[in-house]
């Protein structure tokens, strides 16, 4: 059987220690070698003691992807990190599997402009949970019906990002089954800066940090005499990793960038 080599950017984030799990323990996956932005040189056994991966860490993408064979290149880092880490990895032909967020929607469409033209598979994926997933395709059922929302993101107070990547993907997914509206009172005014939240295409967006949470979201509808309130919450990081697993092996059978786990799935 053929393996499929990955490379893991951010092996010792949360995300990413779950993310070695996952390929060590797959069947039809070979990890080759982490990037991290420490510890060159080391195993990664060397660096974190529950990960019995002996794979070499390099912090330097190009040189890694020069000296390995990957296939795949699954980032698990930071904003501005993961987007270079991706424009690099199409650049070398290796194919990216993203779940970092908080990329611009210019930043998108480059790398979907540069996998075209390399005809590259490549997947960014907000969510890897397919509870968050079926979330956001009901919601956008949803919105067909009713046009006021409030969109409420929970998540653990170590985030960089707000809105998480997944509000943003929600509201896109909404903005095209809802009609425009721009909600509340034509007059409302905030006495505090940011009460209402952000604001996309007339609904809002609230983001809750707190300790204790892992990754939560509410989508509240409402119409006259009634609300509808659709929820899914991850109680562990484990709660990504079929996600992932799908999406390595669907993305050696692409050749563009998909954006969103709901495109690839049956
Ligand atoms: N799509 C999905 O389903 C999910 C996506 N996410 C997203 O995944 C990303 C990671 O989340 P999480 O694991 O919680 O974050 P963490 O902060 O726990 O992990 C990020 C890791 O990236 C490392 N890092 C920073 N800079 C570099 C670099 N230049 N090269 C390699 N590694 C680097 C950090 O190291 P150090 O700490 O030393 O700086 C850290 O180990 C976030 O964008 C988050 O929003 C999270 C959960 C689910
Ligand atoms: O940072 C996290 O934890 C998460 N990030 C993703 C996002 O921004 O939507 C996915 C999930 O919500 C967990």
């Amino acid at each position: 059987m053929n393996l499929t080599k990955v490379i893991i950017a951010g092996p010792r984030g949360r995300m990413g220690k779950e993310a070695v799990k996952m390929v060590m323990a797959a069947e039809g996956f070979e990890l080759i070698s982490v990037l991290d932005h420490k510890h060159e040189g080391k195993l990664l056994s060397e660096v974190d003691e529950n990960a019995y991966a002996n794979v070499p860490i390099y912090t330097n993408l190009e040189e890694c992807l020069q000296k390995s064979n990957a296939d795949v290149l699954i980032d698990l880092t930071t904003p501005e990190v993961g987007y270079l880490h991706t424009k690099t990895a199409l650049q070398y032909g290796v194919r990216p599997v993203v779940g970092t967020t908080g990329f611009t929607g210019h930043q998108l469409n480059e790398l979907k402009e540069i996998a075209e033209e390399k005809k590259i598979g490549c997947i960014i994926a907000p969510n890897f949970a397919i509870g968050a997933v079926l979330m956001m395709k009901f919601s956008k059922m949803a919105a067909k019906y009713f046009q006021d929302i409030e969109i409420i993101e929970l998540h653990h107070d170590q985030k960089l990002d707000a809105p998480s990547g997944t509000a943003v993907k929600t509201a896109e997914m909404i903005s095209e089954a809802r009609r425009n509206k721009e909600q509340g009172h034509p007059n409302e005014k905030e006495t505090i800066k940011g009460a209402r939240g952000a604001n996309v295409d007339g609904m809002h967006i609230h983001s809750v940090r707190l300790p204790g949470l892992i990754a939560h979201q509410q989508v509240l509808f409402g119409a006259d005499g009634q609300t509808l309130t659709i929820r899914h919450d991850s109680y562990n990081r484990d709660s990504f990793m079929s996600g992932v697993s799908v999406c390595v092996e669907t993305v050696m059978k692409l050749d563009t960038l998909v954006y969103g786990l709901e495109n690839i799935l049956d």
